[in-house]
């Protein structure tokens, strides 16, 4: 007997900085066929534009009236995922620590917010097959209708090692220091007005601290397959 092809599902996955939500999304969407968005490359490149176009990231005013500007594209397959600002790769460069301490007052401007939301949601539609979105506000905001979300938390010091295995060889790596700067930056996402970072009422919480990326990866996948089977 032939079996349907599994239906389209909409996976959104929140949480604060290092917890793995890139690479948890990546691999799960890979897995199951589906499209991956990683929805902090989009603020960062608006942000990078902003650097390069000489805007004061520190004036919201600035920020709002430049916000359309950027011709931001992203491309959504796990296993080479894409980001270009105005036709150039943007992918290296919104990486940089300038960028990342930027990032958050450019994110917390409403006009910002409202572009790339709008953005997310026209390639959330678009992705026939699923998708797999990950962000800050993707549970709350972005598609408080999707099909399973979750929410990734793990220890400042899980986290933090981790950042600092990642960023050895390539930029200063001081543990305390790159702690620090992430608490500084959730503290910024979790307190500002328009869409902060937060767990949505109906959000699974999974805690990474103690597992191991492939665990979460398992994980997450159950909980997708439980998801589907439940539809049929
Ligand atoms: N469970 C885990 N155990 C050990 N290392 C992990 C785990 N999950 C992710 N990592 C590693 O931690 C680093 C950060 O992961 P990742 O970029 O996926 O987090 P993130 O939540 O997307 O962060 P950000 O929001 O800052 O982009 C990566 O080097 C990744 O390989
Ligand atoms: N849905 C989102 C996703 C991200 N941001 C902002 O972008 C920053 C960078 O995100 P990374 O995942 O690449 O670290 C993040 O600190 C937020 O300021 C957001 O606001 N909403």
């Amino acid at each position: 007997m032939e079996t349907a092809a599994p239906s389209a599902v909409i996976v959104a996955i929140d949480g604060p900085s290092g917890t793995g939500k890139s690479s948890t999304s990546k691999a799960v969407a890979a897995k199951l066929g589906l499209r991956y968005l990683d929805t902090g490359a989009q603020y960062r490149a608006i942000t990078w534009w902003m650097i390069t176009n000489g805007v004061d990231t520190d004036d919201p005013h600035a920020i709002a009236v430049a916000a359309g500007k950027p011709g931001i594209v992203s491309g959504t397959d796990p296993a080479a995922p894409t980001i270009t600002v105005d036709g150039l790769d943007a992918s290296g460069p919104i990486r940089t620590q300038e960028v990342t301490s930027k990032v958050s007052a450019v994110s917390a401007v409403p006009e910002v917010r409202t572009l790339i939301t709008e953005l997310q949601r026209s390639i959330a539609a678009s992705a026939q097959g699923g998708i797999v979105v990950e962000g800050r506000d993707i549970g709350t905001t972005v598609l408080p209708d999707a099909d399973l979300k979750i929410f990734l938390t793990a220890s400042p010091e899980a986290r933090a090692a981790r950042r600092s295995g990642e960023l050895r060889g390539k930029e200063a790596t001081d543990l305390a220091a790159t702690k620090e700067a992430l608490i500084k930056r959730d503290a910024a996402d979790s307190g500002r007005k328009t869409s902060p970072l937060a767990k949505a009422g109906d959000a699974v919480e999974v805690d990474t601290t103690e597992l191991t990326l492939d665990q979460v990866i398992e994980c997450v996948v159950t909980l997708v397959e439980e998801k589907r089977a439940g539809r049929k």
